[in-house]
């Protein structure tokens, strides 16, 4: 018996070890530039325990630089690439798209509703959604939310007021966080989050959550990802049922109240509903698009107002020229911040820009071959179904592009020096047909909470602001580990 169970153990060893020789002889056997793969994680080793993904793409796109176009990668056994040259890049985002239009995401419509959103959608389906939303993403409707926009952050002021007369040094992050959430919670449900007043408002722990506690263990997300098919016949789903049973509740209870009352706001929610009056989205439709909205919009632009007063409280000049850009306009505006005077707050973009440069919140790109794509100027084929990333940190922090990235300096967005860099050399929202779709959105809210800021307020660093910045591994979203802590003074008129 003994004998037996050892050929039988023998055996699977084998097997196990044949098995992931031929995975990891893949790129050898093309002579595709790669990274040296181990068992059984391929390149995975340590990714999100050691280090956040960006470092991780970071570090490769360093490695492989101005040597290769690309370079192989293995996730765990499957094939993938981390694209490198910035004409490459062009080619996968913008004039190659019909060969690139997916993500690669996992979504389950039927077990899991809420995960049949846009980010996740692919091929036609992702583009007849797609078309059905960008008219709600025009500038003519960012005029139409705007006033309640403004709603917020007349009583984030307020807020602010109180939190530091409590405490002077407090962690900003978690503070920026309930703007945005309020903000999006306003715009996006039509609902009045509390975010200010009540300190355990639901809709922000509903938000972290599905952010920072995936449903899924590791394996069980990448079995989602690589074999997407069994797992919808499996029944996987992604979103943890707390968080949709909360969504679900709250959209129905709105669009019921909504239709039943006939009221209409000025939101994404009455555009959607729109939608569906028109017999042009279903129920669940709806309410996966104002998950995603939820979750794309309040934690990519409170990350990016965090780093950008991070960075203003260690450059006290800079933060002086951006405090009289806004004043000087807000002056021009009767003390109003409206959506004209926005866009005359030039110096306060450029910093924004230069935080996005310096800590893109989605700090890698990802699209999947839809058919097998032959590499420009080379003999390598991207088979269909692989993976393809882009470091949009490691872009971003190239010396050679932007000359010693770890300075921040936001004239880098002048005109004149922008028209010197290649059109990828930025991409904090991403390129192409699937760009993000909230980005106007995403900059209005975030120059309404920094003019609100730093028309009231002095940033300076607390004895706790931590420099380097460390960030979080488990967050997919380039965030701060531990918070964000700044001293606060009010400006006293
Ligand atoms: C500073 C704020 C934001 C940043 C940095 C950001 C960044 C991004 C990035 C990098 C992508 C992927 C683009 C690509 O793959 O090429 C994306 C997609 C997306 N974003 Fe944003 N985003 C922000 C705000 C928002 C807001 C406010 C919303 C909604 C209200 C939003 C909704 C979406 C959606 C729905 C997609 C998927 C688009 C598609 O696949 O067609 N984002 N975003």
């Amino acid at each position: 018996m003994i004998v037996v169970v050892l050929i039988f153990i023998a055996s699977a060893i084998s097997f196990l070890w044949l098995f992931f020789k031929i995975k990891f002889n893949y790129f050898k056997n093309l002579g595709i530039p790669h990274k040296q793969p181990r068992i059984p994680f391929g390149n995975m080793q340590g990714f999100k325990r050691k280090l956040h993904s960006s470092h991780f793409f970071r570090n490769l796109f360093e490695e492989f630089k101005g040597t290769n176009q690309l370079c192989g990668i293995y996730l765990f056994t499957k094939p993938s690439y981390l694209i490198i040259d910035l004409e490459l890049v062009k080619s996968i985002l913008v004039k190659d798209f019909a060969y690139f239009h997916d993500r690669g995401m996992y979504y389950n419509l039927k077990d899991d509703p809420l995960s049949g959103h846009l980010l996740n959608l692919e091929g036609e389906k992702w583009k007849k959604l797609r078309e059905k939303l960008t008219p709600t993403f025009t500038s003519g409707k960012m005029r139409y939310m705007f006033p309640t926009i403004i709603d917020v952050a007349e009583k984030f002021e307020s807020f602010m007021n109180a939190s530091i007369a409590e405490n002077n040094e407090p962690e900003i992050k978690g503070i920026l966080t309930r703007f945005t959430t309020n903000i999006i919670g306003s715009c996006a449900f039509g609902i009045d989050c509390n975010t200010f007043e009540d300190k355990d408002s639901k809709f922000l722990e509903m938000g972290l959550k599905a952010f920072e506690q995936p449903r899924n263990t590791f394996l069980k997300q990448m079995l989602a990802i690589t074999f997407p098919d069994l797992a919808r016949k499996l029944g996987i789903k992604i979103v943890r049922d707390d968080v949709a049973d909360f969504f679900m509740k709250i959209v129905k209870d709105v669009v019921e109240y909504r239709e039943s009352k006939n009221i209409k706001r000025n939101d994404f929610m009455d555009l959607l509903l729109q939608l569906k009056h028109e017999g042009k989205m279903s129920f669940e439709e709806i309410a996966a698009q104002a998950f995603v909205f939820f979750l794309a919009g309040f934690e990519t632009s409170s990350t990016t107002m965090t780093f950008a007063l991070h960075e203003l409280s260690l450059n006290q000049k800079i933060q002086e020229e951006v405090r009289e850009n806004i004043n000087k306009v807000l002056q021009k505006h009767n003390g109003k911040i409206s959506y004209e005077a926005l866009s005359e707050m030039d110096v306060l973009e450029r910093c924004i820009n230069e935080s996005l440069r310096k800590f893109p919140p989605a700090a890698s790109l990802i699209r999947t071959v839809t058919k097998d794509y032959n590499v420009p100027n080379s003999n390598i084929t991207l088979q269909k179904g692989s993976s393809v990333f882009i470091s949009v940190y490691g872009i971003h922090h190239d010396p050679e592009i932007y000359e010693n990235p770890e300075a921040f300096n936001p004239d880098r967005f002048l005109q004149e020096k922008i028209k010197q860099r290649h059109l990828m050399s930025f991409l904090p929202f991403g390129q192409g047909n699937r760009i993000c779709i909230g980005e106007r959105f995403g900059y209005i809210e975030t120059k309404v909470g920094l003019a609100t800021l730093l028309s009231k307020f002095i940033f300076e660093p607390s004895s706790k602001t931590k420099t380097p910045i460390e960030f979080s591994k488990k967050n997919m979203i380039l965030t701060t580990d531990g918070g964000m802590f700044l001293k606060i003074k009010k400006i006293q008129i």
